[in-house]
C-alpha cells in the first residue's frame, strides 16, 4: 500500500510572495491563485510544469443496479465503453479538444472484452454482488483492486505525465457513491442519496429505501474503516480508483478528482492516506447532493459548479484549461518590479 507525505510546507511563504508580487491587486486572481498554490506546493519549485495530461477511466458493473436505484440498466455500462472506445462519448470530446491522452479500464464489466485492444483489462470479476444482502466483494477482491489502480498509475507515469485525471462508468455507481459518503463523512443517508442518471420522486424514495435496508442489514458502525467501507459498498471501478489516486500522489503527481463518484473513491483513499488530500484539486461540484457534503467534509472547494451530473471525468477534462490558466500566470506574468509598476505601498505614499 502507498505511503504518502505531506507536502513540505517550508516553500509556502517564497510561494505566497512570488504570487502576491506579481502585477496584480493581492488575491484578484481567486481560485486560480489558489490552485498555483497547490500545484507549486505538490512540486516544491518556482516554476510549474504540467507533463502528458492523462486521464483514467474506471468502468464495472454492480449488483445493486438490478434492485431499481438507477434510471438505466445494467447494459449501459458496456454499451458505454464500447463508446468510449470508439470516441463517441463527453469524455472522448473534452480529452480531444484539451490535448489529455485517455485510458479506458475494464475494472469489472459484466462481459466479455477481452478481445478490445484499446482496453486496459484490469477486471476483478463480471461486476459485484448486490450489497442489500451481503458484501459487494470480498478483501481479496478488494486488494486486487487497489493493486491494479496502482499498476495503472505506474504505466502512466512511467510515459512521463504529472498530471492524472479519474473518471469512473457502472450503472448504479450512486448507490455506491452515497454509502460510502454517508459512513465516511458521518452524515444521515438521506443527505447524500440523489437523482443519479435521473430518477423521478417516487424512483429516488424507491433508491433512497434500497440503501436504507442495505445500510440496516451491514449496521457498519459511522466512521468505519475506508477498507471495509469499501468493501461492503463499494464497486471494483471505485476500488481500483481509490488505488489509482493514492499511487498517483505517492508519485508526486497532480491528482485531479471529478464527481461525487471519484469523490467516494477519493474519501476511501483519505480514509487510509490523510496526506493524499495535498496532492488533489477537486475539479468540480456535481448535481448530486453527496457530492457538495463530502467536499464540505474535506474542507476544499471546486474549481467549476456548472450543475453537471454526468461522470466519466468530465468535469477534470473541462476545468483542465482553468489549471493550464493557473499555471501559466504563476509562470509568465511579470512582478511588479520586473513590470516597472507601482506597488500598492507606493501608490500610498502618493
Ligand atoms: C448513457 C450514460 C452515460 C453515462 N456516463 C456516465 N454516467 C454516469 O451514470 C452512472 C451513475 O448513475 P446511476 O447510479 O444513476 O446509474 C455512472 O455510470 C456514471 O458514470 C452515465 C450514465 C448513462 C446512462
Ligand atoms: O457526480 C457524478 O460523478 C455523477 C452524478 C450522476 C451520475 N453520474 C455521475
Amino acid at each position: 500500500m502507498a505511503s504518502i507525505k505531506f507536502c513540505d510546507r517550508k516553500v509556502l511563504n517564497d510561494i505566497q510572495h512570488k504570487i502576491d508580487n506579481k502585477t496584480k491587486p493581492q488575491g484578484a486572481l481567486g481560485g486560480l491563485e489558489e490552485i498555483a498554490l497547490r500545484v507549486a506546493l505538490i512540486q516544491q519549485t518556482d516554476s510549474l510544469q504540467l507533463s502528458k495530461p492523462c486521464m483514467v477511466v474506471f468502468a464495472a458493473d454492480h449488483g445493486i443496479a438490478r434492485e431499481g436505484v438507477s434510471a438505466f440498466s445494467q447494459e449501459v455500462t458496456v454499451q458505454m465503453v464500447q463508446n468510449f472506445l470508439h470516441g463517441g462519448a463527453a469524455i472522448n470530446v473534452f480529452c480531444k479538444q484539451h490535448d489529455i491522452k485517455l485510458h479506458i479500464v475494464d475494472a469489472g464489466v459484466n462481459a466479455d472484452l477481452s478481445d478490445h485492444p484499446g482496453l486496459i483489462h484490469k477486471s476483478v470479476g463480471k461486476g459485484t454482488k448486490s450489497f442489500l444482502s451481503g458484501k459487494a466483494m470480498s478483501f481479496e477482491q478488494c486488494g486486487r483492486a487497489l493493486k491494479a489502480g496502482e499498476e495503472v498509475v505506474l504505466e502512466v507515469a512511467a510515459t512521463g505525465s504529472n498530471i492524472i485525471g479519474f473518471g469512473e462508468m457502472g450503472i448504479g455507481n450512486t448507490s455506491s457513491a452515497s454509502m460510502i459518503t454517508s459512513l465516511l463523512c458521518g452524515l444521515p443517508l438521506k443527505d447524500c442519496v440523489g437523482k443519479g442518471t435521473g430518477l423521478d420522486e417516487s424512483q429516488w424514495h424507491k433508491k433512497l429505501e434500497v440503501l436504507q435496508r442495505a445500510l440496516d442489514f451491514h449496521r457498519l458502525p459511522a466512521q468505519s474503516d475506508g477498507i471495509e467501507v469499501l468493501t461492503t459498498f463499494g464497486g471494483f471501478e471505485i476500488a481500483m480508483m481509490s488505488g489509482a489516486m493514492m499511487n498517483a500522489a505517492e508519485l508526486g503527481m497532480v491528482v485531479l478528482v471529478d464527481g461525487f463518484i471519484a469523490t467516494s473513491a477519493f474519501l476511501v483513499a483519505h480514509a487510509l492516506q490523510p496526506a493524499i488530500l495535498d496532492y488533489a484539486i477537486f475539479c468540480h461540484v456535481s448535481e448530486e447532493p453527496g457530492h457538495q457534503k463530502a467536499l464540505e467534509f474535506l474542507g476544499v472547494k471546486p474549481v467549476l459548479q456548472l450543475n453537471m451530473r454526468l461522470g466519466e471525468g468530465t468535469g477534470v477534462a473541462v476545468a483542465y484549461p482553468v489549471i493550464q490558466s493557473s499555471i501559466n500566470f504563476f509562470n509568465e506574468m511579470a512582478s511588479f518590479e520586473e513590470a516597472g509598476v507601482s506597488g500598492r505601498d507606493e501608490v500610498n505614499r502618493v
